[in-house]
């Protein structure tokens, strides 16, 4: 018998332990740990940064769903993992220990590396629930007195679709209450140029993003970095393409949401051979930590490195689709090493994402995730709207169900087949 824990239960840690359900024996024990009491569904916060949804549209309560499934569940947060003592200390003093550990606990915002940056500072967030919604009540405030926006992505960053989600959304919001007029709107990014998203782009989306931005009246700058937030600007260099500074800005907002860069969560940090200098966990081709062999993580805590450096930092996204591969492969592995098997599945890593932008959207798939790809597709239109839609009623009804069927894998194949069907019609 093996006790197995999962740490944190957002998109990755719930889908895990559902998922683990299935694959375990009947004597292990399968425990989940959470900081939070209920799920959140993180890719429908830009609509709660507008007021378009409420935090008990996109949360589930937890207790109750994991009870049904015979999954313990845990309130309590990780103050310090003790790998070498199979043992995760936690906020109320406790201690719990494990067999088997997948850490999930997605990443730590680092506001607190840029001055007036972030909640409580001079900029808001979507990057939570609890951040989205009170951005969505700002936003009404915003409204009555509007002004220039600021939207982007600073130095560091590795999430960038929900950057452009945000900044259309917020436009699409303006021209339903007829103020669009009053609000110039810039996007300020990291990246090398707009949509690249951390992929270095895929398909045509730099052509895709930058029609849509000018059809949208959005001015951009790219490869900037931020200095500081003051209660007004954002004040950033912008450098070329060789890393050179090339000029420094002082951009005046009223109204400003920048992604910020991630890192690992304090109770992993600076922990030697299971994570890297920024605190995310190192996982070797079956998400396994090569120096504590029971150790798998998934999700946004995990450490990749990008594909090529950019003249002004920027990280790799880590998106549903790559996450339920890391799900499904763990899943399989852990079971097979505890009827001392070795471990065999490797997820896919590859990238999809759908940017809803509250009338339409784009959608992008990477196949495999960098470059050179054997799928390169990018696509936009009202469907993805719809798609986002239904991606959230799918995903809320999974999580609340206890369904361990894989969304991604499912989705794409029908997407990709209509596609294929198109163009054989069209010739
Ligand atoms: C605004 C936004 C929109 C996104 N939209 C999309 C999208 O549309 N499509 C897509 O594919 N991807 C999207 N992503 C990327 C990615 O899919 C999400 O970030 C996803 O939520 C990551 O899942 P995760 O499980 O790794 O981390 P999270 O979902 O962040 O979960 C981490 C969990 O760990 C818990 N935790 C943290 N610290 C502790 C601790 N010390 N002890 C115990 N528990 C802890 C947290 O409370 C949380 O429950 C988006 C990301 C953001 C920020």
């Amino acid at each position: 018998m093996a006790h197995v824990v999962v740490l944190g239960a957002g998109l990755g840690g719930t889908l895990q332990a559902y998922e683990l359900k299935e694959n375990l024996g009947k004597d292990d024990r399968l425990t989940v740990i959470s900081d939070k009491p209920y799920f959140q569904f993180t890719p429908s916060n830009p609509w709660a940064g507008v007021g378009w949804r409420k935090k008990e549209d996109i949360t589930i309560d937890l207790a109750p769903v994991m009870a049904r499934r015979g999954i313990e569940f845990l309130c309590d947060g990780a103050r310090r993992l003790h790998p070498g003592e199979n043992r995760i200390e936690l906020h109320s003093g406790r201690s719990v220990e494990y067999d088997y550990l997948v850490i999930a606990t997605g990443p730590e915002l680092a506001f607190d590396e840029i001055e007036g940056f972030g909640p409580g500072q001079y900029t808001h967030s979507v990057c939570q629930v609890e951040h989205a919604t009170v951005s969505g009540e700002r936003w009404e405030a915003f409204c009555a007195d509007p002004g220039p926006i600021v939207v982007g992505a600073v130095q560091g960053a590795s999430c960038f679709g929900p950057a452009y989600e945000y900044v259309m959304i917020l436009d699409t919001d303006l021209r339903r209450r007829k103020i669009r007029n009053q609000v110039p709107i810039t996007f300020v990014t990291s990246e090398p140029y707009v949509g690249h998203l951390g992929l270095g782009g895929v398909g045509d989306t730099k052509g895709m993003l930058e029609s849509i931005m000018r059809d949208r009246d959005i001015q951009w700058v790219t490869n900037a970095r931020v200095d500081r937030f003051t209660a007004d600007a954002v004040h950033f260099t912008e450098f070329d393409e060789e890393g050179q500074e090339k000029k420094a800005h002082e951009l005046p907002f009223k109204y400003s949401m920048m992604l910020p860069a991630f890192r690992g969560i304090p109770a992993l940090r600076d922990i030697e051979g299971l994570v890297n200098p920024r605190g995310f966990v190192i996982t070797d081709e079956f998400q396994r930590n090569p120096t504590y062999p029971n150790i798998f993580a998934i999700g946004v805590c995990i450490a990749i490195a990008p594909p090529k450096p950019t003249p002004v930092p920027t990280g790799v996204p880590k998106t549903g689709f790559m996450i339920e591969s890391m799900v499904t492969a763990t899943a399989h592995n852990i079971p097979r090493l505890i009827r001392g098997q070795d471990p065999v599945e490797e997820p896919t890593w590859n990238a999809l994402c759908l940017a809803d932008f509250g009338d339409r959207g784009a959608a992008f798939l990477a196949m495999p995730q960098n470059p050179p790809r054997n799928v390169n597709w990018s696509s936009e239109g009202r469907w993805v709207h719809w798609g986002k839609l239904a991606f959230e009623w799918y995903f809320m009804r999974k999580i609340r169900n206890g369904v361990s069927e894989p969304f991604y894998e499912k989705f794409i194949m029908n997407r990709l087949k209509i596609s294929k069907l198109k163009e054989a019609k069209n010739g």
